[in-house]
């Protein structure tokens, strides 16, 4: 299998970043001066309890929502629209990929927008599928294909790009749970290989402290940065080795904590009577 050559990666920093939803009712303040910075390269996974904010703040990240103060800087710049050098992966692959289209000519078509010369954009495309094990699969249609190689076939759009920062929202909520532990498997895979900047939201705390090197917990509403935790289970991660861990289940445990803390309303870990 031939190696896709490295994306290059970006550092994305957060700064002052609030949102707030106004519309017809009550404005609702869904994020409130959040400061993060995700170094070129990192893997950061992001939980919180349900309507923390988290798909708001990917959405911002992404460029497709207009920050109500603060900015995003990615590589140095401050970012008013979709930036080119940025991916996105959701969660719901089916409404993702055109049917009309075969898998291979999903994966071609933003690098059609982004004008890629034919010849290097289908060698990027048999790169994609290769890495991600659907090789020979670029001539079938989307809904010929189980939901888990749906999603593969996403990725694959995305990693042919050649981000320097992927954004992943729940991509795995909605596959079987063997095949989700295959999909987390080959995040990691990818982000080695490639040293993008990789950015993951997630409702599972389990998964989250699988794949991250750090997992930015936010508080309930509105959201501020709860806490920052450092994963310290290495490079090299094993479905089975890595969560029997004694330290994956010490932070699974402290996340949890954070996690109910903050459903109640805590938003410190003071606050919270938490122990490290
Ligand atoms: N378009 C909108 N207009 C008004 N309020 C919104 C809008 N989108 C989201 N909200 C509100 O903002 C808050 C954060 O929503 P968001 O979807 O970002 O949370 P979340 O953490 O992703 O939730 P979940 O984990 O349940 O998916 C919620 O209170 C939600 O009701």
């Amino acid at each position: 299998m031939s190696m896709i050559p490295p994306a290059g990666s970006a550092t994305l920093e957060v700064r002052a970043l609030s949102k707030t939803y106004t519309g017809r009712g009550e404005p609702v303040e869904a994020i409130r001066q959040l400061d993060f910075k995700i170094s070129a390269g990192e893997l950061v996974c992001i939980v919180g309890p349900s309507g923390a904010g988290k798909t708001t703040l990917l959405r911002c990240l992404a460029g497709l929502l207009t920050p109500s103060s603060g900015e995003i800087v990615l590589a140095g710049t401050t970012i008013s629209g979709p930036p080119p050098g940025l991916a996105v992966v959701l969660q719901e692959y089916g409404r993702s990929l055109f049917p009309w289209l075969t898998v291979a000519e999903n994966i071609e078509l933003p690098l059609k927008e982004k004008r890629i010369p034919r010849s290097r954009r289908l060698e990027l495309v048999a790169e994609a599928l290769a890495a991600v094990s659907l090789a020979g699969e670029g001539e079938k249609y989307p809904w010929q294909l189980s939901g888990g190689m749906q999603q593969r076939v996403a990725i694959a759009r995305a990693v042919a790009y050649e981000p320097q920062v992927l954004l992943m929202d729940e991509p795995f909520a909605a596959v079987d749970a063997q095949t989700r532990f295959e999909l987390e498997d080959l995040v990691r895979s990818l982000w080695e290989r490639l040293g993008v900047t990789v950015v993951f939201v997630t409702h599972d705390i389990d998964e989250a402290i699988y794949l991250g090197e750090r997992v930015l917990v936010l508080s309930g509403r509105p959201t501020v940065i709860f806490e920052d935790v450092h994963v310290n289970l290495g490079a090299q991660r094993s479905q089975i080795e890595t969560r029997s861990d004694a330290e994956f289940a010490r932070l699974r445990t402290h996340v949890y904590e954070l996690v109910q803390a903050a459903k109640h309303g805590a938003r410190t870990v003071a606050e919270a009577h938490i122990s490290h």
